[in-house]
């Protein structure tokens, strides 16, 4: 559906559409940022499932009157990326110069919203990000409840996945953007309110994404940045292809363990709310030959952490492994 429309053309973008440095795409919907790889849609987006159909009805007015007292984790980034890190890492402070591109902090849903409200271009943007848990009030623990998990279960149970692990909460603004990374856990991920570009890149793609080191802050997210890509250090970047989608409403997209997937809020097409059902893995199938690039993925993490612990320094783990592969297998 999305009209590949040159952005200043006759329909140049319309004036609450922040002049993008890399030009936008103009969606039915609203506006996508345009990157540099040719894409291709997703071949199935779930529209039928009714997975979380009572939180259709989750808008801001009623969230905030039966969200509860609790309090929320809410993010800024001083730019339109919310490019996730791992406090423990950043506390292990294996990487010393590392600075988080983002801050965090915890309120009250109506705090979060007067905030999110008063928003203007040039402020950061904030992101809230919150496990689903008993602190909602009774409306929301009511529509959680009637959930579709019967069509949930017999997934699970079909495809031997583990326990559901978390149900989060998504509330962002339009234009808000996580870049590419991949999770360790099959997901499914239900859109439910606003319009919210995903991005899916195969397990395979690693070598053109580059993730950080597994001890990083950063450890699964891509050193490739969508906006100013670094052909230098990154070269095979060139060769990416994606699959992209827009959800709405009701929408509910699979993104299984190990793929790669950038997920970003429509311009212009206000604020964004999803939920998604992260499962964990459940127990080691047979290795079954040849090997699935999931498990070349978790076998190079396993490489990684093994060899950075028994040399006690992550910063000698790529000079080993170029005395091993350089001019022998390589
Ligand atoms: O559901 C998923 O897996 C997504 O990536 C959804 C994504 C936010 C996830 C935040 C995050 C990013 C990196 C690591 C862990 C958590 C969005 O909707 O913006
Ligand atoms: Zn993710």
């Amino acid at each position: 559906p999305g009209l590949r429309v040159d952005p200043v053309g006759a329909d140049g973008p319309s004036a609450d559409v922040p002049l993008v440095p890399g030009g936008v795409i103009r969606h039915k919907h609203g506006y996508m940022r345009r990157y540099f790889f040719p894409m291709e849609p997703v071949p199935v987006i779930l529209t039928d499932t009714n997975l979380v159909k009572p939180a259709l009805s989750w808008n801001l007015e009623y969230l905030e009157k039966n969200l509860g007292d609790g309090d929320f984790s809410v993010f800024y980034s001083k730019d339109h990326k919310f490019k996730y890190y791992d406090q423990a890492k950043y506390n292990d402070k294996v990487v010393p110069d590392f600075t988080p591109p983002m801050s965090q902090a915890t309120m009250k849903f109506s705090e979060f919203l007067v905030k999110f409200r008063q928003w203007k271009h040039g402020q950061p943007r904030m992101y809230l990000q919150h496990p689903l848990n008993d602190s909602v009030g009774k409306a929301i623990k009511d529509d959680f409840l009637a959930f579709n998990w019967k069509w949930l279960e017999s997934v699970q149970k079909e495809h031997n996945w583990g326990n559901l692990s978390s149900n989060l909460i998504y509330i962002g603004m339009e234009g808000n953007v996580t870049p590419v990374h991949y999770d360790e856990q099959e997901n499914f991920f239900a859109q439910v309110e606003g319009f919210k570009r995903c991005i899916l890149f195969p397990p395979e793609t690693f070598e053109c994404l580059y993730p950080y080191p597994v001890f990083h802050p950063h450890d699964r997210q891509s050193q490739v940045d969508f906006d100013k890509p670094d052909f230098e250090s990154f070269p095979k970047a060139r060769h990416l292809r994606g699959f992209e989608c827009v959800l709405e409403p009701g929408d509910v997209l699979y993104i299984p363990k190990y793929w790669w997937h950038h997920v970003e809020s429509l311009l212009g097409a206000g604020h964004t709310t999803s939920i998604n059902f992260w499962y964990k893995s459940g127990p080691l199938t047979q290795v079954e030959y040849p090997l699935k690039p999931q498990r070349k993925v978790a076998m190079i993490r396993n490489l990684e952490k093994v060899v950075t612990e028994a040399l006690g320094n992550p910063f000698e783990v790529g000079p080993l492994f170029e005395a091993l592969a350089l001019g022998r297998y390589i």
